[in-house]
């Protein structure tokens, strides 16, 4: 069973539903939801009165979804009750800026700081896949902005594409294909191999590296890995020491890293020049991990036999744009290379990983806005309290997020000592703290008070009230 079947779902005006759990849908109060509603960033001297903070009701949650988000995400989120809008691209910045009082985020969409700044109403980002560097993390958390994402879900994908990418740069597939397109017969096996006995190199070692250390080891191939963490090895892989030591030890170099600042340019002129003459590089991690010139350089000298390109630097924002020198300036360099496979970000293309992405996500951002747990986020403490049950009326759980700086808590348990504080957890990481507390036997005219007492604070970067 999903998550998301746990989570209350409830439509306005509809009392028949759940009464039996935690009810998001008379609770928590979304203040980044409806303008009006837009609390967390009032200056300090407003105050909110009982009147204006309403209680939460799924149907004022908009969730807006681009590029393509599979249906099973969309839908768990429609179950919810929220309005959901789903796009099938990205969108141009100021479009985005323009949108993004509500959003949810997909693997190419840049959400930086800028476009954040406008976001005044936002309180949660999903990301449709794993790798997060298209979200300014630090920026968002400092806004109180969760940011989700899905770790594993298309790790297999991506494997099962660079099994396939090793063989077919191996017998030089992709040009036999192309020619024969055109009419062209030539039978070659020049240059053309097996790959058992041969060694792969994967440099990264996580959930993607260790999927394809396996799947290489069936197929009869050596394999030594370099991670900056020292891991345990999948079947009679070797870890290495040194970036170095994989280049000069393999006859493929695929690369599983996330885009860091250290993995920017990993792969230069220097890098291919420790690779074997003759050998293969395969990027499906992020394309500022490959300097592209040195590349199609290492390929036209010979050096580097063939590699499989599936990310670049930058990305058309949607199917049928054009992949030309106006996009990156090496494009068309990339086009005339012979044994040079260019697929368009597919590596967690199946159906499997996007459907299995869509419910871990959908499910990640469905209790957090209906529940204010942030297990799984990649930006914020993970802090969770259990699901209130039916018997526990008249509770508000508080969810306040605050800098990270002494003789915060003692103030917030002020304002929630004049209730019964019920439960309460709270965690940091790094600038960002968050607190979670169930108080019960709030009288419903206290609320707005209980509220500005904690935004008066001058350590807060939101509270949220679920009543
Ligand atoms: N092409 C596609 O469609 C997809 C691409 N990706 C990309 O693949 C990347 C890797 O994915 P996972 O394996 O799930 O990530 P992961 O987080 O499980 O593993 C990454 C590994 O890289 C290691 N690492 C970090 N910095 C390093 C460095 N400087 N040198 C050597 N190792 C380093 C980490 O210690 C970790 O073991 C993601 O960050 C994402 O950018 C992920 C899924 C699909
Ligand atoms: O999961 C990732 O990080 C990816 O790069 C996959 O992106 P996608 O979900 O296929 O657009």
């Amino acid at each position: 069973m999903s998550a998301a079947q746990n989570i209350p779902i409830r439509k306005r005006d509809d009392p028949s539903a759940v009464t039996n759990s935690f009810d998001p849908s008379t609770s928590p109060t979304q203040t980044h939801i409806s303008p009006s509603a837009s609390f967390s960033h009032r200056s300090n001297s407003q105050s909110v009165s009982a009147k204006q903070l309403k209680p939460f009701n799924t149907q004022d949650v908009k969730v807006l979804l681009l590029e393509n988000i599979n249906v099973t995400g969309q839908d768990i989120l429609r179950q919810q009750g929220y309005q959901v809008e789903a796009l099938k691209a990205s969108l141009p910045e100021d479009q985005l800026i323009e949108k993004i009082k509500y959003a949810a985020s997909h693997a190419y969409t840049k959400l930086t700081a800028k476009v954040l700044e406008h976001a005044k109403n936002l309180i949660v980002i999903g990301c449709f896949c794993i790798g997060t560097n298209q979200v300014d993390l630090n920026y968002a958390a400092n806004a109180g902005v969760a940011v989700f994402n899905s770790p594993f879900s298309n790790s297999r994908s991506v494997a099962e594409l660079v099994i396939s990418e090793i063989i077919a740069l191996a017998r030089q597939l992709a040009d036999r294909s192309m020619e024969l397109h055109k009419g062209i017969w030539n039978k070659v096996s020049a240059g053309c191999w097996e790959v058992r006995g041969k060694t792969l190199g994967i440099v990264g070692y996580g959930h993607i590296g260790n999927q394809l250390s396996v799947l290489a080891e069936a197929m009869g191939m050596s394999v030594i890995y370099y991670d900056v963490v020292n891991l345990m090895s999948m079947g009679t892989a070797k870890q290495v020491p040194t970036l170095k030591a994989l280049l000069e030890g393999a006859d493929f170099v695929t690369l599983h890293v996330p885009e860091i600042p250290e993995t920017k340019n990993m792969i230069s002129t220097e890098q291919f020049g420790y690779m074997r003459k003759g050998s293969y590089l395969i990027n499906a991690s992020r394309g500022t991990v490959v300097d592209i010139p040195a590349l199609v350089e290492a390929m036209r000298s010979g050096k580097i036999a063939g590699a499989a390109i599936d990310v670049y630097p930058n990305e058309p924002a949607g199917n049928g744009e054009y992949f030309n020198k106006e996009l990156n300036t090496w494009a068309e360099d990339l086009r005339s290379l012979k044994n040079l496979i260019l697929t368009p970000h597919i590596g967690g293309s199946t159906e499997e990983a996007q459907s299995a992405i869509g419910v871990e996500v959908a499910d990640a951002l469905a209790k957090y806005v209906n529940e204010g747990s942030t297990v799984g986020a990649v930006n914020m403490p993970e802090v969770n309290l259990r699901s209130l049950t039916a018997d526990e009326p008249n509770h508000v759980r508080i969810i306040y997020i605050h800098k990270n700086v002494p003789g915060v808590l003692r103030r917030v348990n002020e304002v929630l000592g004049e209730h019964n504080v019920d439960k309460q957890m709270t965690d940091s990481r790094g600038d960002v703290a968050y607190l979670m507390a169930d108080i019960s036997s709030v009288n419903q005219g206290d609320i707005a008070s209980l509220y500005n007492s904690l935004e008066d604070l001058g350590s807060r970067v939101r509270t949220r009230v679920l009543y």
